[in-house]
């Protein structure tokens, strides 16, 4: 796997073993060092069991509001563990690995689970949480994640007879090839054609341009045999808009191309390891011939004589795989935050920087007010995002039950909610992320810490599933007032109410919050509005352009509320175990004033509170941090995550960090050898020349 070279000695992780140094250079602690097995005897230690004792609340019973349930809790852990225990989920190694070595990784992997759950007979909830702790992205992920939901949501009855048992057993793979080179986000202007031909009672699927070939399907560019198609349907010489199809695109007993088929990888993304274990693809086809019966006709029916029927639903509903997936990917936006935080946490106490007197201790990082000030926030939007994303899929199924009965009264409300929380969750973890790594100073910045992987892995969640610009800019679109959008219907008092808060205590009682975020979002949108009319006395249109970036800003108002008023929900149901409820209140307000803080000028701009009444919610936030801080570390230790599922020297649970980031080091493959390849080539004429010209001297 690792390169050693031809002309230099090899070192198993020996601590000190550079023929330049004598021993009177090494450092203090490997002096004194007995080697692993002393680094095995000091990780028994529990660095942090000092702050895990000043907790103020049952950390089991977070556990549980956490995951949602006591079952939720069990099974979560059951299958943690039992990746975390699999020699072959091992994934400390995965950034050192080439491209070719860690999409082969990923194969196996997928494999293993595969044999695994079959082995153990998992059920689905069981499966889903295996493969999520086995933490590598891959074509399974869009197997199980888009092509079946498409098969499930866009196909017949009879279509999901025949091909989801297929797939259930893996006897096809999936995936889902909708964008191409030439068109993401506008989903309308893609050009891939599915034209139909009644002679043979076929669609010739085709790609008539370079910017049609499909570009970017994950599970695409290798694994798979199979694809939900997007195309243009042609029939009766009539463009009818987008459809999808399932095309074949591999043979199933060789895996090679079928004929009028090009397709490959679409080459490295971002980051090393992390996203790179999957393979998003290109597709191209040259007349590939299809069965009718393979359009997804659920929707939208072509006959056998090129009729074109639309069944009497909203054609929206073609998008009803997209918004199944965001709101999965909210609840995994408060996944990746969390593993985040608990890293940045957990070292934020182990680690020490100045403050010592008489040669005391220094002080753990953690106690500084500006750590806190840029940490305990993200903890709290972790558990923001954790509820709201609970919520999102109450409503995700409540939406789809409706369907059923042909009730589409609540699909924008759908659509709205899924996009407008997708875009926010994703932007702010992405974010996070990155201030987790600085808030872990330069050991951050190693892989061993997981943040740079974590980050590589997380950002283009920004982007995938709907561009979060795109997305917030569907919010804006001026609908009726139902569901999270019915305060717009008190309209006339909260377009003059005056927040009543006087003390910084005041700032505790959620109703003052409620209103303070519901005055202030109706009144970005109201403001919106008339600038919008004004900009633009002809078109509407045009007005919305031009006033798009308010939009958004007041679409992005328009989503904190709902996160705020959902979390308000959850610390107002009965949350049993001793404090928890207390915890989940001082994170509900850390959030909610949080954000009053960071966007104040709205607040203050809309006039819905005083500048006095900011600097009162300011003054709460330090004191919520104060309450937070002897709670910090067992809040992380409620997401109950792994070592292994963690994958961070820094964030380890035994807090043993600097024997665990030593003994990391030697594992690079720059240090299977004492002396370095290309040191003859390079270093030692170098070195040999410039001796030779001082000798000269
Ligand atoms: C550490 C390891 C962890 C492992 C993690 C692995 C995780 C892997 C997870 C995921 C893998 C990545 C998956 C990514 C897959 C993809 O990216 S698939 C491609 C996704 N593509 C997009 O999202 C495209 C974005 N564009 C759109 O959604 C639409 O084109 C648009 C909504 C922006 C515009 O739609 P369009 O039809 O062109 O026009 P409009 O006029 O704006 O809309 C017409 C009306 O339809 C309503 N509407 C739009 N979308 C929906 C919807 N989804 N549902 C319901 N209704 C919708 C819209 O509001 C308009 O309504 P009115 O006419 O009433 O105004
Ligand atoms: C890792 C990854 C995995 C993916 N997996 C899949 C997959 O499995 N299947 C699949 O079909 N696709 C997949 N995609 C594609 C993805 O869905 C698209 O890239 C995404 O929808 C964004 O579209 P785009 O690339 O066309 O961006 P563009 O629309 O070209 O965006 C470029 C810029 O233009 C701005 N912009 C665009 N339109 C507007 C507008 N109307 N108003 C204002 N600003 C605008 C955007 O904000 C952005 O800043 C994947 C992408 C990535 C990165």
């Amino acid at each position: 796997m690792w390169r050693g070279g031809s002309n230099t000695r090899t070192c198993k992780r020996r601590f000190f073993s550079s023929p330049t140094r004598s021993r009177h250079h090494r450092p203090p602690y490997m002096l004194h060092s007995r080697g692993s097995q002393h680094l095995k005897a000091m990780a028994e230690v529990d660095h942090l069991a000092a702050e895990r004792a000043t907790a103020r609340f049952d950390v089991e019973e977070m556990k549980v509001a956490w995951a949602g349930s006591r079952h939720a809790v069990h099974v979560a852990d059951r299958m943690a563990r039992l990746v975390a225990s699999d020699p072959v989920f091992r994934k400390d190694n995965r950034t050192m690995l080439s491209r070719k070595e860690l999409f082969k990784d990923t194969l196996r992997k997928a494999a293993h689970a595969w044999k695994r759950i079959v082995e153990l007979r998992l059920t689905e909830e069981e499966a889903d949480l295996l493969r999520q702790y086995v933490d590598q992205p891959g074509y399974v992920d869009l197997h199980w994640g888009m092509f079946v939901p498409a098969i499930k949501g866009q196909g017949t009855e009879e279509q999901q007879h025949k091909w989801l048992p297929l797939a259930y057993k893996f006897q096809i793979i999936g995936c889902y090839a909708q964008t191409e080179l030439g068109h993401g986000s506008n989903v309308q202007g893609l050009e891939t054609t599915a034209t139909f031909d009644p002679k043979t009672d076929e669609f010739v699927i085709h790609s008539p341009t370079l910017t049609s070939s499909k570009w970017w399907p994950g599970g695409l560019g290798k694994a798979s045999t199979h694809a939900v198609v997007y195309a243009r349907l042609i029939t009766e010489g009539k463009d009818y808009g987008i459809h999808g199809f399932i095309v074949q695109l591999r043979s199933l007993e060789d895996h090679s191309p079928l004929p009028g088929v090009t397709l490959g990888d679409i080459g490295g993304k971002f980051g090393s390891g992390a996203y790179n274990s999957m393979d998003n693809g290109v597709l191209r086809f040259d007349h590939v011939r299809i069965p009718r019966d393979q359009m997804l006709m659920r929707l939208s029916q072509v006959t056998r004589e090129g009729k074109y029927v639309h069944s009497n639903v909203p054609k929206q509903l073609l998008y009803g795989t997209m918004v199944y997936v965001r709101q999965s990917i909210v609840a995994d936006a408060s996944k990746a935050l969390s593993r985040a935080v608990c890293i940045a946490v957990r070292y934020s106490a182990v680690r020490k920087q100045f403050g010592s007197q008489d040669g005391g201790p220094e002080t753990q990082v953690l106690n500084y007010k500006t750590q806190q000030s840029r940490l305990f926030p993200l903890l709290a939007s972790a558990y923001a995002f954790r509820f709201v994303g609970d919520w999102l899929n109450w409503l995700y199924t409540d939406v789809t039950q409706k369907l059923e009965a042909k009730d589409f009264s609540t699909l924008q409300e759908a659509h709205a909610c899924t996009a407008g929380l997708k875009a926010v969750t994703t932007s702010v973890t992405a974010d996070a992320i990155e201030e987790c790594r600085k808030l872990c100073g330069g050991h951050g910045y190693l892989n061993s810490s997981g943040l740079p992987e974590l980050f590589a892995v997380y950002v283009p969640a920004c982007t995938y599933e709907g561009d979060n610009v795109v997305l917030l800019l569907q919010l804006a679109s001026g609908k009726q007032p139902v569901g999270t959008m019915a305060y717009m219907g008190k309209v006339q008092y909260l377009m003059q109410c005056k927040s009543a808060v006087s003390s910084a205590e005041d700032w505790l009682n959620p109703d003052a919050i409620q209103e303070a975020f519901e005055a202030r979002a109706l009144r970005m949108a109201v403001n919106c509005a008339q600038n919008i009319s004004q900009a633009a006395s002809q078109e509407e249109a045009a007005g919305f352009y031009e006033r798009s970036p308010d939009l958004l800003e007041a679409a992005v108002a328009h989503i904190q509320l709902i996160i705020v008023t959902k979390f308000i929900e959850k610390v107002h149901q009965e949350i049993p175990g001793h404090g928890v409820k207390e915890q989940l209140q001082a994170l509900c307000n850390v959030y909610a004033l949080y954000i009053l803080h960071k966007h104040l000028g709205d607040f203050l701009a809309t006039g819905c509170i005083t500048p006095r009444q900011g600097a009162l919610a300011n003054e709460q936030l330090g004191k919520l941090y104060a309450q937070v801080r002897p709670n910090a570390v067992a809040l992380v230790d409620a997401f109950n995550y792994t070592d292994h599922y963690l994958g961070s020297v820094l964030g380890r649970y035994d807090g043993d960090v600097y024997p665990a980031l030593y003994e990391e080091a030697w594992k690079d493959p720059l240090n299977e050898t004492v002396v370095p390849e290309g040191y003859h080539e390079y270093l030692r004429p170098l070195i040999k020349q410039q001796q030779l010209k001082l000798s000269r001297l």
